[in-house]
C-alpha cells in the first residue's frame, strides 16, 4: 500500500481544509490528517499557545516537520496549514503530489474565521490581515496545486465531491 497522501489540501485558512478534508477523507474511506493537530500533538498545547510561548518560527519548524512527515507516510487525505506553502522547503516537497488548492475569495474567508478563532495570526484585524496573507500566498498555492476547487458560497459536501470526482483516474 502506498504511504503517500491520495491528496494534500492548501489554501488560506478558511479556505475549508480541515472541514472538506474530513469530509472528503469519509467519502473516500481512508484516513484524515491534519498538521495543525500533528504540531499541537507534538507540542502538548494548542497553537495560540505555540505562538505566544514560542513565537511563530518555532511553529514554523515544527510545521516543517509535520508537513514532511506526513507527506511520506500518510496515505489518506492531509490538509496543510495555511501558511504550510511559505517555506519554499515545504513547496519543494510538494512537487509530484496530488495538491488541490481550495481558493475562496476574502469574503467568504472572513466570514469563516470570524475572529480567528484559533488562529493567532488573525487574532487583530483578522480582515485586513486575511487580505494581506492572501495577496502574498495566491501565487504559492498556485504553484504547488495540481488542481484548484473554488469554495466560495458552496457547502464542504459539494466541495469535497468535487474533489473526489478530481482524484478519479
Ligand atoms: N464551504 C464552506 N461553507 C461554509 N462554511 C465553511 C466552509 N468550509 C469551512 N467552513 C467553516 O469555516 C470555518 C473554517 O473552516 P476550516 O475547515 O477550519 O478551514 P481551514 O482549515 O482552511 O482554515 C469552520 O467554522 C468551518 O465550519
Ligand atoms: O495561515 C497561517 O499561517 C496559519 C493557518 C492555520 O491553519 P488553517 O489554515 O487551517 O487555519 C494554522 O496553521 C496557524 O494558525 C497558522
Ligand atoms: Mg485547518
Amino acid at each position: 500500500m502506498s504511504t503517500r497522501p491520495v491528496c494534500v489540501l492548501v489554501g488560506a485558512p478558511g479556505s475549508g481544509k480541515t472541514t472538506v478534508g474530513r469530509a472528503l477523507a469519509v467519502a473516500l474511506g481512508v484516513e484524515f490528517r491534519d498538521t495543525d493537530t500533528d504540531i499541537e500533538q507534538l507540542a502538548g498545547k494548542p497553537i495560540p499557545e505555540i505562538f505566544v510561548d514560542e513565537g511563530e518560527e518555532h511553529f514554523r519548524t515544527l510545521e516543517r516537520a509535520a508537513v514532511a512527515a506526513g507527506l511520506a507516510s500518510h496515505p489518506g487525505v492531509l490538509a496543510l496549514g495555511g501558511g504550510a506553502v511559505l517555506a519554499e522547503e515545504n513547496r519543494a516537497a510538494l512537487i509530484g503530489h496530488t495538491v488541490v488548492h481550495l481558493s475562496v475569495e476574502l469574503p467568504d474567508a472572513v466570514k469563516r474565521v470570524g475572529l480567528g478563532s484559533g488562529r493567532p495570526l488573525l487574532a487583530l484585524n483578522p480582515r485586513a490581515t486575511l487580505k494581506h496573507l492572501m495577496e502574498q500566498r495566491r501565487p504559492l498555492y498556485a504553484e504547488v496545486a495540481t488542481a484548484t476547487v473554488r469554495t466560495d458560497g458552496r457547502d464542504p459536501e459539494e466541495i469535497a465531491t468535487e474533489v473526489a470526482a478530481l482524484l478519479k483516474p
